[in-house]
């Protein structure tokens, strides 16, 4: 059995914490707050982020980042994306040797357009890690905190150290497969938070099925067009942490990508929405950086373009979709259109 510190005691942070006490590890789960880290050790639940959840006695918290980390041979990074550099250097001079670290955010660094194992990369040193390793998919804490059957894709350039965090993870109800593509995997599960707002937005609005069937496949298509630019294997995003994740986030009540977009598209501020939900909304910084991304790399991400006019630039979001709708003419397949623009 590993010793592992989950650093991040949110709604992710705690409930892989607890599918890896279930599989029987000893598990450190690091807060920032006295109050809920009590919480854990005494009453053994996180009522503010797992709602009625029981949690494993076995299961330890903290609030030194020293103590957590100490004597452990993985650590798993749960904080989300805008706290990860300052989390990573405030647990740096408390490594003494190399573990393995996993992942379980989603996003993308605003500014540097970083991915959050690129993150780790820099702030880390390669002497106090075996390996990076992303664990992504669709899975939402509320389910996976209640044994309900979930599927996840662990990535990493070491495919050894994948298929260590699949067996750390792997049990009954959470089932755990692994994938090479460490680019494609990390921007699936940060872009598809983007689509989840768009999704949410539409619903709204009023507009039904047919408005978010679209809104899932386009997505997916300026998802894969930015990521296959960017390195990913383009089957990754036929995958677990591609459509398997869209899927989830774009039609799950859970969702609170979906749920902010929800409210924007009933007419509430942005500023109103963020204060509302009270837990991390990871698309809308999202969005920001994959709309830059996409203009510096000459990506077309229509969808994305249009999001980022109305989270950040006061664009009414009907008139938003009335845009998407009325895009010039073009193929569905973009190899057809690079192909018959070739012949003309
Ligand atoms: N929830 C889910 O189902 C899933 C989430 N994810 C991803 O996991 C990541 C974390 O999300 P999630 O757990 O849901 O978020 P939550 O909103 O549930 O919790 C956020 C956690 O991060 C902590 N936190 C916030 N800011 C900082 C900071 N500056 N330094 C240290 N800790 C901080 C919060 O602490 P405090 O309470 O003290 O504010 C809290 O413990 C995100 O990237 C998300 O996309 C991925 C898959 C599923
Ligand atoms: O990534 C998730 C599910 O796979 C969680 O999505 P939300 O952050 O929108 O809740």
């Amino acid at each position: 059995m590993e010793k592992v510190a989950v650093i991040g005691a949110g709604s992710w942070g705690t409930a892989l914490a607890l599918v890896l006490a279930d599989n029987g590890h000893h598990v450190r789960l690091w807060g920032r707050r006295q109050d809920q880290i009590n919480e854990i050790n005494a009453l053994h639940t996180n009522e503010k982020y797992l709602p009625g959840v029981a949690l494993p006695t076995q299961m330890v918290g903290y609030t030194s980042l020293q103590e957590a980390v100490d004597g452990v041979s993985t650590l798993l990074l749960v904080a989300p994306t805008k706290a990860m550099r300052e989390v990573l250097a405030e647990l740096r001079p408390h490594l003494s040797e190399a573990v393995t670290i996993v992942h379980a955010s989603k996003g993308i660094e605003p500014g540097t357009y970083k991915r959050i194992s690129e993150i780790i990369a820099e702030e880390i040193p390669a002497s106090l890690r075996k390996s990076i390793v992303v664990l992504s998919g669709p899975s939402h804490a509320e389910e996976v905190s209640l044994r309900q059957p979930t599927t996840v894709t662990v990535s990493s350039e070491n495919i050894e150290e994948a298929e260590f965090v699949q067996d750390l993870f792997i049990n009954q109800a959470f089932r755990v497969y692994t994938n090479p593509d460490i680019v494609g995997v990390e921007l699936g599960g940060a872009l598809k938070n983007i689509i989840a707002l768009g999704a949410g937005m539409s619903d709204g609005l009023g507009y039904g099925d047919n408005a978010k069937a679209a809104l899932i496949t386009r997505g997916l298509a300026e998802i894969a067009r930015l990521g296959t630019k960017m390195g990913a294997n383009p089957l990754t995003f036929a995958g677990l942490t591609g459509i398997g994740d869209l899927i989830v986030t774009c039609t799950s009540v859970h969702s609170r990508n979906w749920r902010a977009g929800n409210m924007l598209g009933k007419g509430k501020a942005l500023q109103a929405v963020l204060d509302q939900m009270g837990m991390v909304v990871e698309g809308v910084r999202t969005t920001k950086a994959a709309y830059e991304l996409a203009k510096k790399e000459e990506v077309e991400m229509p969808i994305t373009s249009v999001l980022h006019d109305v989270l950040f630039a006061g664009k009414d979001a009907k008139e938003a979709v009335d845009e998407l709708m009325k895009r010039s003419r073009t193929h569905e397949v973009e190899d057809v259109s690079s192909l018959l623009s070739e012949l003309q």
